[in-house]
């Protein structure tokens, strides 16, 4: 039997510095969301990213409002070290160059003696090494790192080496998660929240605040994954903007859906979406239903 390790790993950092995008470059492709959660942990998992003989599994911290920071009280500040206490790996994200009141405040929460890894990103935006260097050694000693690396999460510069150093700190275990496979619900909820990423991304200001996407049907074959999506709208006069000029918008929000989706679900993707009026539908408890 060849022998495997997972394990808990808690991303945290002041807003801003690029957790999201960090997390999403880690895990890749190999996205598996919230809802298959192994009835031994009580954190929220985010992702899952398995290579080999690892298996990281990311996780939330309960009560982490680093927003609200400054105004958490001691009780507070508690529950969130206690719930860092519960994974077998930190990762502090920081952002090259800037190291500010913030920070520190995300600092003093890091409980003692944990294997926290700190991780410098956007270092695309120092000019040279001697800059890295001297900002890597003003924050380094704040705290006994177990590593010190400096990524660009948005160029996926790093990544690799962010495993490599998270690695270490990973137990010995089963794989608490399966290896690839996402249930047909995730792969409906990805599906949607692509769709969803693209309507803000190209809707942007006249994006109607009461829409939906619902995923009619996302049918696996061996060959292609048919996906057939409807985004809700409340008004009529709604319609029109998501479909654009010709149709023109419409098509692009499906294309780089479709995209999108052909690397998650690593296949080739049948895309039909479809916009349908349905007024009062955001009141509608029963229409509301059976999104659930
Ligand atoms: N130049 C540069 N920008 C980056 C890098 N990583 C993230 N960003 C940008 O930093 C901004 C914040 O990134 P997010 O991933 O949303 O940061 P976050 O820490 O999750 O933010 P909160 O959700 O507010 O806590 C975005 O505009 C990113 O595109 C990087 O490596 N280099």
């Amino acid at each position: 039997m060849i022998k495997t390790y997972c394990g808990f790993v808690a991303i945290i950092g002041r807003p801003n510095v690029g957790k999201s995008t960090l997390m999403n470059h880690l895990i890749g492709q190999k996205i598996s969301i919230t809802s298959r959660k192994p009835q031994t942990t009580r954190h929220k998992v985010t992702g899952v990213y398995t290579a080999e003989d690892s298996q990281y599994i990311f996780v939330d911290t309960p009560g982490f409002q680093n927003k609200y920071l400054t105004k958490l009280n001691q009780a507070l500040n508690q529950s969130v070290v206690n719930s860092l206490s519960n994974v077998d790996a930190i990762v502090l994200v920081v952002e090259a160059g800037i190291f500010n009141s913030a920070d520190e405040e995300v600092l003093k929460l890091l409980p003692v003696n944990a294997n926290v890894i700190l991780c410098i990103n956007k270092n695309d935006l120092l000019k040279n090494k001697d800059e890295l260097n001297s900002f890597t050694n003003s924050i380094a000693n704040k705290y006994p790192f177990k590593s010190v690396i400096a990524v660009a999460a948005k160029h996926h510069n790093g990544m690799e080496e962010l495993l490599i150093a998270i690695k270490p700190h990973l137990p010995e275990s089963v794989f608490l998660y399966p290896e690839e496979q996402l249930t047909d619900k995730s792969s409906k909820f990805l599906a949607s929240e692509i769709i969803r990423e693209k309507l803000f991304r190209y809707l942007g200001e006249e994006l109607p605040y009461s829409l939906m996407v619902d995923i009619d049907k996302f049918e696996e074959t061996p060959t292609v994954t048919k996906v057939y999506a409807t985004i809700i709208v409340d008004k009529d006069n709604q319609k029109p903007i998501i479909i654009g000029k010709g149709g023109e918008k419409l098509k692009k929000i499906s294309t780089e859906s479709r995209l999108d989706m052909e690397k998650l679900f690593d296949t080739k993707i049948h895309l039909e979406v479809w916009v349908k009026v349905k007024t009062g539908f955001a009141d509608d408890v029963r229409f509301l239903k059976q999104f659930e």
